[in-house]
């Protein structure tokens, strides 16, 4: 049966994400009202410049004053999408102590304090969901926390930066420069406030942090993410990547180890064959990779960023926390029984890709094989090019800890023969 009195909803931030929210809560409101039970209503948008126009919100529902908003007392659903670490974990705080349950998008805020936030939202019995802060649109959270909450997952592997993929696959395809891709993915939206957060690889650590604790259900912090981003990443390793019958994606890796007793998390670039699942996600599409003991291997795939994908996540986060409201339940929250322990990147076994400028005289690759086996790295393939005395060597290595190469690439410096390293990537899904 519908109830009359409409659930209020107060929305902060009405900028890519938060307008597209607004439009479709407007647009499809006798549909979300039907399958919530009680009509949803937009009761105040916080913006930051009020004299914008702002189609479909009338003008008396804007104000500045997004604290007053959120103690309001008469709010059910904060949505909050302005991003960033303060004001915004303040307003939440603010929204579940007067008496709402909140909708967020912010993974920054999530990686760093969700623990804090999910304390409070339990004390205060409120939900707080966040589908939207990891993979866009790609329904991810949900399924780790619901859907998966009776098996055991071990490993989650993906690409889940849109603005990163937007451009490497740019890169890659059409041989774009890195600005003029970057340029592109901030225009259509999918790039952060600052766009640095993406192309180093911060958004993505922070959606790893996000994903390794639901997921292991242990607490991963921002720090405890190895991370590298894209910016290094240039059309040579995109040439060597093919040669070897690979391509070039932004990874966000988390994993159990094989005795159950740590996790570590880390996002790099890296080299995946162009016949892997992942190497074919183009554009600013995330795909996510999640494997557990009983369901197997599960994959996940859709639009990572943008406006209207975004919001189709929060909406769906909307009516899941107007639900409850109603029925006077609340979802799952925070999980983080385990305690797992996170271990330094010098413990995670990959395969490396090491692209040297050597001598072109002979012993040199003996040499370097010699530096290779001192540090118990076994080597897969070797390709020599020469190029007027000098000559390039790349590597291709077999499984071989994080601390055991950066041991041989040391060592590699100190030869006299090795003129430089050109680049190091790791060699993935294999
Ligand atoms: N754009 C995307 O594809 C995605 C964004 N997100 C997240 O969604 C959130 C919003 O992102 P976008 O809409 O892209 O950013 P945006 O920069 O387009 O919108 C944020 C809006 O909040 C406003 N704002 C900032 N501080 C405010 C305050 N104190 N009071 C009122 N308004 C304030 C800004 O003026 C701006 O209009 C962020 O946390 C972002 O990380 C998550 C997934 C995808
Ligand atoms: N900037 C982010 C937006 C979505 O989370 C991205 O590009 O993935
Ligand atoms: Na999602």
């Amino acid at each position: 049966m519908m109830r009359t009195r409409p659930l209020k909803v107060a929305l902060l931030g009405c900028g890519v994400v938060g307008s597209e929210v607004a439009r479709i809560m407007t647009t499809h409101a006798a549909d979300l009202a039907a399958r919530i039970g009680a009509p949803v209503e937009l009761a105040g948008v916080a913006v930051r410049r009020p004299d914008k126009v702002r189609e479909g919100i009338p003008a008396e529902l804007i104000t500045t004053d997004a604290t007053a908003l959120v103690k309001r007392g008469d709010i059910d659903v904060v949505v909050e999408l302005i991003g960033g670490i303060e004001p915004a974990r303040s307003l939440i705080t603010t929204a579940f102590e007067h008496g709402a349950s909140v909708v967020s998008a912010n993974k920054a805020l999530l990686a760093q304090d969700g623990a804090g936030l999910h304390a409070i939202a339990e004390e205060q019995n409120k939900d707080l969901y966040y589908e939207a802060a990891v993979a866009g649109a790609i329904p991810l959270i949900r399924p780790l926390r619901e859907s998966l909450a009776g098996d055991k997952v071990n490993r989650v592997l993906g690409i889940v930066n849109g603005t990163t993929n937007f451009i490497l696959d740019k890169m890659d395809s059409t041989g774009a420069g890195y600005q003029e891709a970057l340029d592109e993915a901030s225009a259509l939206g999918y790039a952060e406030a600052d766009p640095t957060a993406d192309v180093e690889g911060f958004d993505a650590a922070a959606k790893a942090a996000i994903l390794a604790g639901i997921a292991f259900h242990t607490r991963v912090g921002l720090d405890d993410v190895y991370r590298e981003g894209m910016t290094e990443v240039t059309a040579a390793d995109f040439a060597s990547a093919k040669g070897m019958g690979c391509t070039i994606k932004l990874l966000a890796i988390c994993e159990r180890a094989a005795d159950g007793g740590s996790v570590t998390a880390r996002v790099h670039p890296a080299m995946i064959p162009l016949a892997h699942p992942l190497a074919s996600v183009r554009g600013a599409y995330n795909a996510v990779f999640v494997e557990s003991d009983a369901a197997g291997q599960l994959m996940f795939y859709g639009p990572g960023a943008g406006g209207a994908p975004t919001a189709s996540a929060v909406l769906g986060d909307l009516v899941a926390v107007c639900r409850n409201r109603i029925s006077g339940a609340t979802g799952p929250g925070a999980s983080a029984y385990t305690q797992l322990p996170v271990s330094p990147m010098g413990e995670v076994v990959t395969r490396y890709h090491i692209s040297l400028d050597v001598a072109d005289k002979p012993g040199v690759l003996a040499q370097v094989a010699t530096v290779f086996a001192e540090h118990g790295v076994s080597i897969d393939t070797v390709r020599q090019q020469g190029k007027d005395g000098e000559a390039s060597l790349v590597v291709v290595t077999h499984h071989a800890s994080d601390a055991s190469l950066n041991g041989t690439v040391e060592a590699l410096r100190s030869l006299d023969t090795v003129r430089g390293v050109a680049s190091i990537m790791r060699v993935e899904g294999e």
